[in-house]
């Protein structure tokens, strides 16, 4: 069940109220620091930007002015703002109307020191509190008369359990010790001069319950939990109660009955609140403060004594505190790491503090009911129902006048300036309809005092008793006798008269009495029967009462189960459209850079075609004109060709050739026409031509090959340094003389040397050494020179067992195609002066 009093929500303009923005303006540390900011009259300041700020630099350096409830100089006192922006909410307070107050500026602007105050100067926060005590003093309930239900509501105890619950703290006091420590942020002695304050309903009781919370990094704790540090540094949540108003489920509220424990609560949290800050490497000023001063009050009974029971019967209204995080920006102030994380959280929650305003002055001037994301941001999640529901709403813009903090002044002030044309709905006072006579308190101590004062109190009370009953009366007085003998009997007559009449006279009334006597036992009887159906009919309906709480306490467990995990969705919602938005912008990035490397692509396309195309013309020229050598050259090869086959027709025909066997004439003949195809190569070895007369072609045959009959000579031509084979089988040349170069004409031309054999040493594709033997006959020429015939190859291949089996495998003699006949003959520097028309065997 609601404890609060229902109130009716009206939207018409008269029950709407703006936001009271208020501006104060702290004083220069230095007298030699530039300011700009001018304070114009009391509700107006000028904002002119300095030579170092943005809008100077973009030239927009004219002077704006700014236009507020009411403007502090820097010279005006806490007291004065105290009185002028949160008097009114602390007698809304006692009236039984919410009030939200904040102070948003830059850091270092005086956001801690107007809403806490320091050693000499309390701020708006105690201030609040003393005048609060002063008021509803001599109205206080006993302690624990109400009390919390967890669900943001409140119940009344009955007195003999709150009684109990007094013990048991009182039995906690005298086992804990004492706090010693105090902050010395506040001044906690309270002030003479604070003054008591309108609002106070003198049949009520009042209790005031304290509740302190943080907000850092998005998650709420609670800084009054009792408890380990670590428990406080559990993130609570945020719900909504049965009558949509937010609260942070769980957290601590404590009562407090004098402004000397509030503060005392208050100390224990801002004690806590730095042990946190410790463990979580956080500064104070980058986090959000909330004190929420929460007003009970319920009607007494008829004697003005106890409070009525009853949970409809309780009004709670309440004043949060807060104090924002400095509105910096993260670019000025340098961050990086967890205080950037901070810096963003924070930019982000102000941020939503500032787009629910703008949706919400744009929803109320418009008419247009756009969602206002208060979701977005714990802070606004938690204020929500002062927006949407009832409450005045206070604002103190902080302002530090110094040229540095301009940039950020700015956009303070501009904030501020708009939020004023938010509206919120009045509040209307809480009524009680308790059906009992207003007064009933102050007549009752009358009362009170009176009785105490009279001087035989027991006496004058029976007396008081006796004269309120019912006076009977038997009729007239006895009239009044004189005994005279003379006229006895007639006195005796009279008398007896009399008397006969109030004996009529007192059986009339005895009837008259009985018959009222059985019209009142009638009635009691009728009374009774009724009483006794009540009694069945309010037993019965105490049990569908009691049916109907055990459902509604099950639907409540429900709903919280499905609020913790609305609030879990909601949560994973966040994350998840923080992570799309993070994804959406890298992919915008990524998008962004392949659209730059796709132009430059084009552009390197563009450039490389023209390079191409121009390259290709350049090559087409070049090779053209080669081409054309190419052909010169050619043609000119033929022309000598042509000269030279002219020359060698002309000695053909010219000398007597018939001795000269026919094959060395043709050979000689298709030696010079085709060098290309001959199978031995002319050298260049000068050494080894045989000298040319005047004909110049040196003619051989193979059937002038020398004679054997002393056996071959070998001449082994091999390299210098042969790489040592180590096989069983070596190549063995008997008669033999080695060479590692072709240098003396004697070594081949020599009459002895009939062969010739070529060792090559070298690495096949596989790496693995093979040995050649290029063997052939050496033939005397024409011309006194000789020639070599190669007519074999033996190749010798040394492989390795771990070779694979698939590779070829090497053969010991090759086919004489294989050989590579260029490789043999640059190896063999030997001259050949012609060859035999059959196509060697080498
Ligand atoms: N109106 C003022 N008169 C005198 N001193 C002031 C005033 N305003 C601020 N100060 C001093 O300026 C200093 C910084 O103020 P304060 O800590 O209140 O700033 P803040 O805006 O709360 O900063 P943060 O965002 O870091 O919490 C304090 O030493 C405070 O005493």
């Amino acid at each position: 069940m609601q404890p609060k009093v229902v109130r009716n929500f009206s939207n018409s303009s008269a029950d709407r109220t703006p936001v009271q923005v208020f501006c104060r303006v702290r004083p220069m540390q230095s007298e030699k620091d530039l300011t700009c900011i001018e304070i114009k009259s009391s509700t107006t300041v000028a904002f002119k930007p300095p030579p170092m700020s943005v809008g100077y630099r973009l030239n927009v350096n004219k002077e704006t002015h700014y236009v507020f409830k009411h403007v502090f100089p820097g010279n005006s006192t806490q007291r004065e703002v105290f009185t002028t922006v949160a008097e009114p909410l602390v007698e809304d307070l006692i009236r039984g109307k919410d009030g939200l107050l904040f102070t948003y500026g830059v850091t270092g602007s005086g956001k801690t020191f107007t809403m806490t105050g320091n050693t000499k100067d309390r701020g708006i926060m105690p201030r609040c509190l003393d005048a609060l005590f002063k008021t509803i003093s001599g109205y206080q309930s006993k302690k624990f008369v109400f009390k919390p239900d967890r669900l943001n509501g409140f119940e009344v105890q009955s007195e003999a359990d709150a009684m109990l619950e007094r013990q048991h703290e009182m039995n906690s006091r005298f086992t804990k010790p004492r706090r010693q420590d105090s902050d010395p942020e506040i001044a906690s002695q309270a002030s003479n001069n604070t003054k008591i304050l309108d609002g106070v309903d003198e049949d009520n009781m009042y209790a005031v319950f304290i509740t302190y919370i943080e907000i850092y990094n998005n998650s709420v704790y609670d800084l009054l939990e009792e408890g380990s540090i670590q428990r406080t540094l559990q993130s609570k949540i945020i719900r909504e109660d049965s009558v949509r108003n937010m609260y942070v489920h769980g957290v601590t509220e404590i009562e407090v009955k004098s402004f000397e424990e509030a503060i005392e609560v208050f100390q224990t949290g801002q004690k806590r609140k730095r042990m946190g800050h410790t463990i979580l490497n956080a500064e104070s000023s980058r986090s959000h403060s909330v004190f929420t001063i929460r007003l009970v009050q319920a009607p007494t009974d008829m004697n003005g004594e106890n409070v009525l029971q009853g949970r409809n019967m309780i009004n709670v209204s309440q004043l949060s505190l807060v104090d924002l995080a400095g509105s910096e920006r993260t670019n000025r102030t340098k961050n990086s790491g967890q205080r950037l994380r901070e810096a963003g959280n924070i930019n982000n929650s102000l941020m939503t503090l500032r787009s629910c305003l703008e949706y919400l002055r744009e929803n109320q001037l418009t008419g247009v009911k756009r969602k206002v994301p208060y979701r977005d941001s714990k802070i606004t999640h938690l204020f929500k129902k002062y927006f949407e529901g009832e409450g005045q709403v206070n604002m103190i813009v902080c302002v530090n006048p110094r040229a540095e903090d301009c940039d950020e002044t700015v956009c303070v002030l501009k904030f501020a300036e708009m939020s004023q044309e938010v509206q919120t709905t009045k509040s209307t006072p809480a009524k009680f309809d308790s059906g009992l006579t207003p007064g009933r308190r102050k007549a009752n101590k009358i009362f009170k005092v009176i009785e105490n004062d009279l001087d035989t109190p027991r006496i004058r009370k029976i007396d008081l008793n006796l004269n309120s009953g019912l006076i009977y009366s038997l009729g007239s007085k006895f009239p009044e006798y004189s005994l005279n003998i003379q006229d006895g009997e007639n006195l005796f007559l009279e008398l007896m008269q009399h008397l006969r009449q109030r004996i009529d006279k007192r059986a009339v009334l005895v009837k008259d009495f009985n018959a009222r006597c059985e019209d009142f036992r009638n009635r009691l009887l009728h009374v009774e029967k009724e009483n006794i159906s009540l009694k069945t009919e309010l037993s019965s309906s105490n049990a569908m009462l009691n049916q109907e709480r055990g459902q509604l306490n099950a639907i409540k467990s429900k709903a919280i189960v499905y609020e913790n995990s609305l609030d879990e969705l909601n949560r994973k919602m966040h994350e998840r459209e923080e992570l799309i938005k993070s994804l959406q912008k890298q992919l915008n990035q990524k998008q962004c850079l392949l659209n730059q490397k796709e132009i430059e692509r084009e552009r390197q396309k563009k450039k490389y075609t023209t390079k191409i195309a121009m390259e290709t013309d350049k090559m087409h020229r070049k090779l053209e004109s080669k081409l054309r050598e190419q052909e010169n050259k050619q043609l000119e090869a033929m022309r000598m060709k042509d000269e030279k086959l002219r020359l060698v027709s002309n000695i053909l025909n010219a000398d007597n050739l018939d001795g000269l066997p026919q094959i060395g004439r043709s050979a000689s003949f298709e030696n010079l026409t085709t060098p290309k195809t001959a199978t031995a190569v002319e050298s260049t070895n000068q050494v080894l031509y045989t000298p040319r007369v005047h004909r110049g072609v040196p003619v051989a045959n193979a059937r002038h090959r020398r004679s054997r009959s002393a056996g071959d000579k070998w001449l082994e031509h091999r390299a210098k340094n042969p790489v040592p084979l180590d096989t069983i089988l070596q190549p063995y040349l008997k008669n033999r003389k080695s060479v590692t170069k072709l240098t003396d004409v004697k070594d081949v031309a020599n009459q002895k040397t009939s062969k010739y054999c070529l060792i090559s040493q070298e690495a096949d594709t596989d790496g693995e050494l093979e040995t050649k033997l290029y063997k052939g006959n050496v033939i005397p020429t024409c011309g006194g020179g000789a020639q070599v015939i190669f007519n074999d190859v033996e190749c010798l291949k040394q492989v390795s067992p771990n070779t694979s089996p698939n590779r070829k495998r090497p053969s010991a003699t090759i086919a004489p195609s294989d050989v590579p006949m260029q490789d043999v003959a640059s190896k063999c520097t030997v001259s050949i002066e012609g060859h035999s028309s059959k196509r060697p065997k080498v």
